[in-house]
């Protein structure tokens, strides 16, 4: 199968899970993840897992992070992700997580710049130049058509290391200012715990997927922009549990993606937006069960 086709494989089978999570239903389990925090070593454990009755898919993931020096040659993110039958309890795989966290986040943002970013979208602006932002750069350049892709970070070196290994032109900003000034999507993928992105700088009607900032004391984004945009978010459980952008900020939750997705709320593309995204248990099962299929396919 192709990139481009496995890539929409994915985007469906999350835009169906994720609509399924906001009907609440019963053929659906997934607790808000449980985090062991490690303040001694600057990070956390995170336990994700999900159960998806229809499909049959029992899955968690194990999630460390850590905040990282400058420079380090670790990753902040680390991830296994386990399947299990759920007939027996048997393990059937455990996999690493790194690519399917990476792209399963990038596809949950694609799919709400699909339905909140302005209709002739022109420029993307990627803060953080990462793994999340890679893999936002891959999918969004995929999936949509831009007239200019603009990074900033906070190490130009990175930044400029950045737009060489990406597959079209990429203009370096200096400062987090100019890089969103005009932008119609904006994506955060920092691991700031405060503010970087201010409301003020956000052109109206813009769409910002904020993957960031994923503790209830850390922001990405200032109180202007949470108060003055239409907050969207992928759990209303999880942002309120660990959501520092909503919990701090006191920013209304207006909808979630799923809520979106299943039409029992509108997707208000004319006004400014925010996605606030955490990243859920259900994600990863179901992008685990696709990479899963695929390797018995082939056996
Ligand atoms: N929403 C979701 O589902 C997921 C969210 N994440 C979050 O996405 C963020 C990025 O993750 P990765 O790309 O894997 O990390 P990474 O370590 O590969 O990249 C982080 C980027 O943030 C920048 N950065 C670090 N501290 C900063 C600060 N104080 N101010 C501004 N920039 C700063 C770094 O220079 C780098 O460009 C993290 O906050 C992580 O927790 C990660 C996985 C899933
Ligand atoms: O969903 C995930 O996976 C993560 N979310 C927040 C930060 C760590 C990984």
């Amino acid at each position: 199968m192709s990139r481009s086709r496995e890539e929409s494989a994915l985007i469906s089978r999350l835009e169906a899970v994720m609509g399924e999570f906001s009907q609440r239903g019963a053929g659906l389990v997934q607790p808000v993840r449980s985090v062991v925090p490690l303040q001694k070593h600057g990070g956390f454990l995170g336990l994700m897992p999900a159960y998806l009755a229809h499909e049959d898919i029992l899955c968690t993931k194990m999630v460390a992070f850590y905040q990282r020096e400058q420079g380090s040659s670790l990753p902040t993110t680390q991830a296994t992700v386990l399947l299990f039958d759920p007939v027996s309890g048997v393990v059937s795989a455990v996999m690493d997580g790194e690519v399917i966290t990476a792209r399963r986040t990038a596809a949950v943002s694609a799919i709400s710049a699909k339905l909140l970013m302005p209709r002739h979208a022109e420029i993307l602006c990627l803060l953080g130049s990462g793994h999340q932002a890679v893999s936002h750069y891959e999918v969004f350049t995929q999936a949509f058509t831009f007239k200019e892709v603009r990074v900033w970070s906070r190490s130009k070196e990175r930044a400029e290391e950045f737009a060489r290994a990406a597959g079209g032109p990429v203009t370096v900003c200096p400062s987090v200012k100019e890089a969103v000034e005009g932008a119609d999507v904006i994506v955060t993928a920092t691991n700031a715990s405060e503010p970087l992105l201010f409301g003020k700088w956000v052109k109206s009607g813009a769409h910002v997927a904020a993957v960031g900032a994923c503790r209830p004391d850390w922001r990405e984004l200032d109180d202007d922009l949470m108060r003055d945009a239409v907050v969207y978010v992928d759990s209303r459980e999880g942002a309120a549990a660990e959501s520092g952008d909503v919990i701090l900020s006191g920013a209304e939750v207006f909808a979630e993606l799923g809520e979106m997705i299943n039409g029992s709320m509108p997707a208000q593309r004319d006004k400014t937006t925010v996605f606030k995204s955490l990243g859920m248990g259900i994600q990863d099962a179901v992008s685990a069960k696709l990479v899963y299929d695929k390797w018995k396919s082939q056996q």
